[in-house]
């Protein structure tokens, strides 16, 4: 930019001359210190794109010079600078052509370059409307009038470029229908009267109908008032009576018509751009993020009422200060460096920051920086518009917390406490440290969930958590995998023995009783397996898995107690699970049978009936005991499906036995306490009632006293409905579980079965004699019949016999025998 700057006081002259070097140094800068030596440079030394002109000067004024100027046609932008407060000389200077005016105050050196700037891009703007010709649509009837005028202008006007046409018709095929300016003509010259329509009508119509806003310039030979008065009124720019000398006006007369428009559509668009800026500042003041504007040196200008919401500062404390005063300290200096060098080098940056606010609280903001920058692309401004993301990083807190914690114990979850074990299994494997996984299941949990509710078993997996965490130290992790099984975590251990130490400290801790809020006194013990790396696994699922395993050791070696991992643990573990697999398979190929163990009267002999006790052949294998695979078809539930065909098969046989006239006497089935928690057991004896046509009374159910017990509440209506079924209810393995002949006396038990544990050694342990006398009394008082299993020996059967002792079956008549022979040796005497 080329500019000569014309300014007679010479400390202003080298205040500016500084300042144009510091700020704008591809400037090339001409000075001249009075009126004359400006017009000189201007005309001797070519043109330059500014004057910047003071209006005082000691040979006359600025305004001269930029009189001088416009009467030239010079192509340059003019700025005056005025004194402060010298309000009028500077609006006299834009009336008389300056482009922009600066009054030197405080920092008017600092401005100067956008005023510079702006002043420029007016200046072209300007030059580029005048120098554009203007399009004149001329209506004009008469041949010879029209010839004049149109001679009259290319010689006094040039830059007036006439179309003329004969009609209102043709003036109206010319213009657009609706709208705005009128597209191919700049201002319209209209005769009064034409040939088909009077200018007063095509007015009319251009104004009214079609909304067009292009000047117009009526001209008529008869100079009525009243004709202008109503030309005037429907919207006619000027009004020209054809008197001798006219065209002399009309080029002026036109030249205002067209400037008059130009104002009018300025106007119109400054008011679109006003109307604009409100918008543009209610939605600024109505958000709900920060604004903040700066100037270049990063002094805040201007704020919304949103920046004084988050921040807590109003705008006083704000206006005028750098925005560091918000830094909390989270952030070094090189991470302002790195975003104002972006905002520098690209006018852009956005990012993650954290910010304190006025009540010394920190946030994080998410920060939007842009340069604003003025016609000619220079940065003015810096806005700054930030969106306080506390409460979001919150809620994000939140769900990770969520994620990764149990919501009822707040203990880490499954997910947490594998990820951490995972990461101390790194960490003692760098350090060559020793760690313990172990794993706790409570001992019969879901009796209490059972009896007691959902919401009391809740409780206490909260109490025990509670008691669990106050025995580990800060560092070692307690998780909850799922239902009542935790995880604990110890780290950097120096020997087994410590992990040893805790789980029997853990176990103690338990001891005590739990008294839940409705004041229910629960006992609750806890299996605890243990797992060492890296000892037992060097990952975080096989560390688990071995502890699940000692765990389940535990629980089998009679409960509340700890057992480590061993070797043999996982063979046992792998044969399980190959005969789960084996099982299902086993169901559907039907590979078990049903075997049937006679029993008798102790007095007579007699037969009065036989157990059901399911066998598994799988082909080509040994035959495979119960006592292996019930326990594991409980566990996965597969008992359901294979009760119920236990069930069927011998209520089949014994109608098939009946129907032959046979006396077979009653069947005994046995139910697991799997099978009557997840099935509907009395659906499932109607049915095969119904199905086989087997008289209820013939069918015997022996249900154990654990599984009894595990009902709580419900056992009373599971035997009510089972009874009303009209079956017989037996109570199987009495004497190894509680025992309790008064918990039974509510039931409607019709038998007792004494385990054969007790039967074994009634010659021999006079405790096990006193027992079985005590139980055959008291179960006779209750009206229950008493039978023994596991006789082996004559012996056995005289006792028994002695004690009153009603019925009993063992291997001393018959071990359980395959249905064939059953009904050859015990119902058709073969
Ligand atoms: N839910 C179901 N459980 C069943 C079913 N079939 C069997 N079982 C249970 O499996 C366990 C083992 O049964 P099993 O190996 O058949 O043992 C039974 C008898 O064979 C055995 N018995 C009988 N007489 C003698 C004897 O004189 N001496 C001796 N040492 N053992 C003998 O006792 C078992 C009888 O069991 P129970 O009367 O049920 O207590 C066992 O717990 C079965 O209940 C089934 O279909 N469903």
């Amino acid at each position: 930019m080329r500019v000569l700057y014309v300014e007679d006081n010479p400390v202003d002259a080298d205040l500016l001359v500084r300042s144009f070097a510091r700020q704008l140094p591809d400037v090339e800068l001409r000075l001249a210190r009075s009126l004359a030596e400006g017009i000189d440079r201007l005309g001797g030394e070519g043109m330059v794109d500014v004057v910047l002109a003071d209006l005082c000067l000691p040979d006359g004024s600025g305004i001269e010079l930029l009189n001088w100027v416009r009467d030239r046609r010079l192509p340059v932008a003019f700025v005056v600078l005025t004194g402060s407060g010298d309000q009028r000389a500077a609006v006299a200077a834009l009336k008389a052509g300056a482009d922009d005016y600066l009054v030197k105050d405080g920092d008017y050196l600092r401005r100067l370059p956008a005023t510079l700037n702006a002043a420029q891009v007016r200046a072209r703007h300007l030059r580029d409307c005048r120098s554009r010709p203007v399009r004149v649509l001329y209506a004009e009837h008469h041949r010879f009038d029209a010839d004049l005028t149109t001679r009259q202008l290319a010689q006094a006007a040039p830059h007036l470029r006439l179309e003329v046409v004969d009609s209102a018709a043709a003036v109206l095929g010319r213009l657009p229908v609706a709208g705005g300016a009128a597209g191919s003509a700049d201002v319209l010259l209209l005769d009064y009267l034409l040939p088909d329509m009077d200018a007063l009508d095509l007015a009319k119509i251009l104004r009214q109908e079609r909304g067009l806003d292009v000047p117009i310039v009526m001209v008529t030979g008869q100079g009525s008032e009243e004709i202008a008065a109503q030309a005037l009124r429907l919207g006619v720019t000027d009004y020209l009576v054809k008197h001798p000398g006219y065209l002399n006006e009309l080029p002026l007369v036109l030249d205002k018509a067209f400037r008059d428009g130009e104002l009018v559509r300025e106007r119109a668009a400054l008011r679109e751009a006003v109307d604009k800026l409100r918008l543009h500042a209610a939605v600024v003041d109505s958000t709900h993020d920060g604004v903040l504007i700066s100037d270049l040196d990063g002094n805040i200008v201007s704020i919304n009422p949103a920046f004084t919401e988050v921040t807590g500062y109003a705008p006083h404390e704000a206006l005028g200060r750098n925005p560091r005063f918000l830094q909390s300290g989270r952030h070094d200096r090189s991470f302002y460096q790195g975003m104002w060098a972006a905002l520098l080098e690209t006018g852009y940056w956005q990012g993650e920051l954290w910010n304190r606010r006025k009540n010394g609280e920190l946030y994080p903001e998410w920060l939007t920086l842009s340069a604003v920058r003025n016609e000619a692309g220079a940065p003015t401004h810096y806005v700054g518009v930030f969106t306080d993301i506390s409460k979001l990083r919150n809620v994000e807190a939140r769900l990770s917390h969520l994620a990764h914690h149990d919501p009822l114990t707040s203990l880490p979850n499954r997910l947490l406490a594998l990820s951490r074990l995972e990461h101390a299994i790194e960490v003692a494997q760098r350090k060559g440290q020793r760690l313990a996984v172990l794993c706790l299941d409570l001992d019969r949990f879901k009796t209490v969930n059972d009896s007691l509710g959902h919401s009391a078993g809740d409780e206490l997996l909260c109490e025990v958590a509670a008691r669990l965490r106050s025995r580990l130290r800060e560092e070692d992790t307690l998780g909850r995998l799922g239902g009542d099984e935790f995880l604990v975590l110890l780290e950097d251990l120096d020997a087994p023995e410590g992990a040893a130490l805790v789980a029997s400290d853990i176990i103690g801790a338990l001891e005590p009783s739990f008294v839940l809020r409705d004041g229910a006194e629960v006992f609750m013990h806890a299996s605890i397996g243990v797992s060492l790396y890296p000892d037992d696994g060097d990952d975080h699922l096989a560390l688990i898995r071995n502890a699940d395993a000692a765990m389940y050791r535990a629980k089998a070696e009679g409960r509340n107690t700890c057992r480590f991992y061993t070797e043999d643990l996982t063979r046992l573990a792998a044969r399980r699970l190959d005969l789960e697999t084996r099982l299902r398979r086993a169901l559907a190929n039907g590979e078990f049978v049903v075997h049937y163990q006679p029993a008798f009267s102790v007095a007579d002999g007699s037969l009065i009936g036989a157990e059901a006790l399911v066998r598994w052949q799988p082909p080509g294998e040994p035959m495979v005991s119960p006592g292996d695979f019930i326990p594991i078809a409980e566990e996965t539930g597969l008992i359901v499906g294979l009760g119920e065909w236990v069930l069927n098969t011998a209520c089949r046989q014994w109608r098939a036995w009946l129907d032959e006239g046979l006396q077979p006497g009653a069947i005994a089935v046995n139910l697991s306490v799997e099978q009557i928690r997840r099935s509907d057991v009395q659906a499932m004896l109607r049915a095969a009632l119904e199905e086989t046509g087997l008289a209820p009374h013939c069918l015997e159910l022996e249900i154990t006293e654990s599984s009894l017990m595990a009902q709580g509440e419900q056992a009373e209506a599971l035997l009510a409905g089972l009874k009303s079924l009209g079956v017989r209810l037996a109570i199987d393995d009495f004497g190894t579980g509680y025992s309790s002949l008064a918990y039974l006396k509510r039931f409607a038990i019709d038998k007792l079965k004494i385990d054969h544990s007790f039967v074994k050694d009634l010659a021999d342990d006079r405790n096990d004699l006193a027992i079985a006398a005590a139980v055959v009394a008291m179960a006779q008082a209750l009206e229950m019949t008493v039978q023994a299993e596991g006789v082996e020996t004559e012996g056995q059967l005289a006792l028994l016999h002695e004690l009153g002792c009603a019925a009993f079956q063992g291997y001393l008549r018959s071990p359980p025998v395959p249905a064939e022979a059953f009904g050859r040796r015990f119902l058709r005497g073969g």
